[in-house]
């Protein structure tokens, strides 16, 4: 069988913070619907290479092609269109905006990208649904566990059915049941639509979530063998 083409691939990526090199000449591939944990050590340029990849942030060198468009070539206007309709992005801290309720956090990408309120609520509510957080709709970020509001944030990310879903240290502020239940959720969504997972992580036991794993030495990548 021929090898999928893949979704998104970085080549010789080079980003220096300042004087700090991050990452000297990195090179990955996504495929789609791959879920692919990126492990290193701390400062060893993990956060850098989702930003680089999730075109939030310019490498100094290499290019990042996504379904055959180099996006060093799209103008910010363009750049941000796609991140907005192709991309889902969740944090370590799930960011979620606090003067907002639950569902209208979940709703928001969809009413950015111009669907209409019912509708934008309607399908946020599903997706809440889907990661077991409905229950929680009308309270305020501040009245979640640490573990609801990622699941939250893992609603959002997903509403607008990205083809790609960047996630930095998602369980990393968690307690480890806590970690596992979003895990599972991700997992779960990612396969059920097809969405490819970039997941950034320290931890073994989130990286056997996955079906491949890269780690990040010295601002580049080497296999770390299948892990699923
Ligand atoms: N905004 C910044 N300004 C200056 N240096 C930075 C900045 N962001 C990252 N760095 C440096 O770049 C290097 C790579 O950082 P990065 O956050 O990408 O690594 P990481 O592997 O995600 O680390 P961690 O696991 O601790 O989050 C580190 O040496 C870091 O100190």
């Amino acid at each position: 069988m021929s090898r999928p083409v893949p979704l998104l691939t970085a080549r010789g990526l080079a980003k220096a913070h300042g004087r700090t090199p991050a990452l000297r000449g990195a090179s990955v591939e996504l495929r789609p619907g791959e879920i692919l944990a990126v492990t290193g050590a701390s400062g060893s340029g993990k956060s850098t290479l989702l930003h680089c990849l999730a075109g939030i942030v310019r490498p100094d060198e290499g290019s990042v092609t996504y379904d055959g468009r180099r996006l060093d070539d799209l103008d910010e206007k363009r750049l941000s269109e796609l991140r907005r309709t192709e991309f889902g992005v969740v944090f370590q801290f799930g960011q979620l905006i606090p003067e907002l309720t639950v569902l209208d956090n979940a709703a928001l990408p969809l009413l950015l990208a111009g669907t209409d309120r019912a509708r934008a609520r309607d399908l946020a509510g599903e997706w809440l649904e889907r990661f077991g957080v409905r229950g929680q709709q009308d309270l305020r970020p501040g009245e979640l566990s640490g573990g609801q509001a990622q699941r939250a944030a893992l609603a959002r990310a997903l509403v607008t059915g990205p083809k790609v879903v960047f996630a930095d240290e998602p369980t990393g502020a968690l307690d480890s049941l806590a970690g596992e239940q979003v895990m599972t959720a991700l997992v779960h969504a990612a396969r059920e639509s097809g969405t490819a997972v970039l997941l950034i992580t320290h931890d073994d036991q989130v990286a056997a979530y996955a079906d491949r794993e890269v780690q990040l030495r010295d601002g580049s990548l080497a296999a770390a063998g299948v892990t699923a």
